[in-house]
């Protein structure tokens, strides 16, 4: 050997690449041609995935009684393969390469053939598949973002096949998942927008000689709620299977809760609504092991009309507000169980 630093280099490589064996406190290093490869480049892959982002769908769920009475789906996916792929970056050799072009085909495929609802089952079909299928791959990060299709409202009653587009607001599920491990799965709320006009106070903050904010007991309070629930981890993908309704069920109680708190609550804070929000939801929803929150705080500022001798600042007189685009405030919490 011609240094330390290649021993180090051709014990961690062949540690790595399980070409090595230890006993009685001595290490045998097997030396193969890709070690001394890797030594000579004296670079590593230290991580990889690939696969493929934005698939996109819409799958149509027909009622096997009235085919006209419709559900749908509209997603845009992304999935990261994880495994034995080195070779691929490193000796430019494709053949473990599943190519991403498959795994867009694989979202389809499984789309079709399996129940896309709740999105968290779809994630952990999606995830479970392709380590099941190919050996050499050991793991799967899968992200989904549900579009929202609302029913139809006609004269009061429910359209059995059209759907409305009624915000931004998207549903977000991720699941990672390793060969002979848990799954790991979240779900969130993203892009939900919501102001309300009275009920919101921010008084009894830190003063200095750089505070120019004054105490209110009545402000505009918006912000676009991004939250996110970290679910205990689940062995199988038959438990996951089983806990779908209960998955469901989290992500509903998570979005009412955050609406049913934000609008009810008599704010003293941003932070404050907040935390209320994620005990309910941590009280309620028993497989949730984690809530976060992450709310800015879209100010509006009541319009100085003085000069016109209107009042628009008394408290109570304020009505015409500038809302700002920026800056915004940017409140965040992550609320776990005690141990
Ligand atoms: O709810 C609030 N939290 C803050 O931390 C803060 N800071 C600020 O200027 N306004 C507000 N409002």
């Amino acid at each position: 050997m011609q240094s330390d630093v290649d021993i180090e280099f051709i014990s961690r490589y062949a540690s790595a690449a399980g070409r090595s064996t230890t006993s009685n406190r001595r290490t045998v290093v097997y030396i193969t041609r890709d070690s001394i490869t890797y030594i000579m480049t004296k670079f590593h892959l230290k991580a990889a995935k690939y696969g493929k982002d934005k698939v996109r769908f819409l799958k149509v769920v027909r009622d096997p009684v009235d085919p006209k009475h419709q559900d749908v789906v509209e997603m845009t996916v992304r999935v990261l393969l994880e495994g034995d792929i080195e070779k691929s970056y490193t000796e430019a050799d494709n053949s473990v390469v599943v190519p991403t072009d498959t795994v867009k085909n694989t979202v389809n495929i499984l789309a079709k053939e399996n129940p896309v609802t709740p999105p968290e089952l779809f994630a952990a079909t999606l995830a479970n598949h392709f380590p099941t299928k190919y050996p050499h791959i050991h793991g799967t990060s899968v992200s989904i973002i549900v579009h929202r299709w609302t029913r139809l409202s006609i004269d009061g009653a429910e359209h059995p096949h059209s759907f409305l587009r009624d915000g931004e607001e998207k549903r977000l599920v991720t699941c990672t998942y390793k060969r002979g491990e848990a799954f790991h799965i979240t779900s969130g709320i993203s892009n939900l927008l919501v102001l309300k006009s009275t009920n919101s106070a921010f008084h009894g903050f830190h003063e200095c000689d750089y505070t120019t904010l004054k105490p209110t007991n009545d402000r505009v309070f918006s912000t676009e709620v991004e939250a996110t629930l970290t679910h205990q981890p689940y062995n199988t993908l038959a438990a996951i299977s089983i806990a779908a309704k209960s998955l469901e069920a989290y992500y509903q109680r998570a979005r009412n809760t955050t609406l049913k708190i934000f609008a009810q609550d008599n704010s003293a804070s941003v932070q404050a609504t907040m935390y209320k929000m994620c005990e309910d939801i941590l009280t309620h929803c028993p497989g949730v092991e984690e809530v976060a929150y992450a709310l800015p705080n879209k100010h509006y500022v009541a319009v100085d009309l003085g000069a016109f001798g209107l009042d628009n600042s008394t408290p109570g007189k304020q009505e015409v507000f500038l809302p700002l685009a920026d800056p915004s405030g940017l409140i965040t919490a992550t609320v776990s169980r005690k141990p």
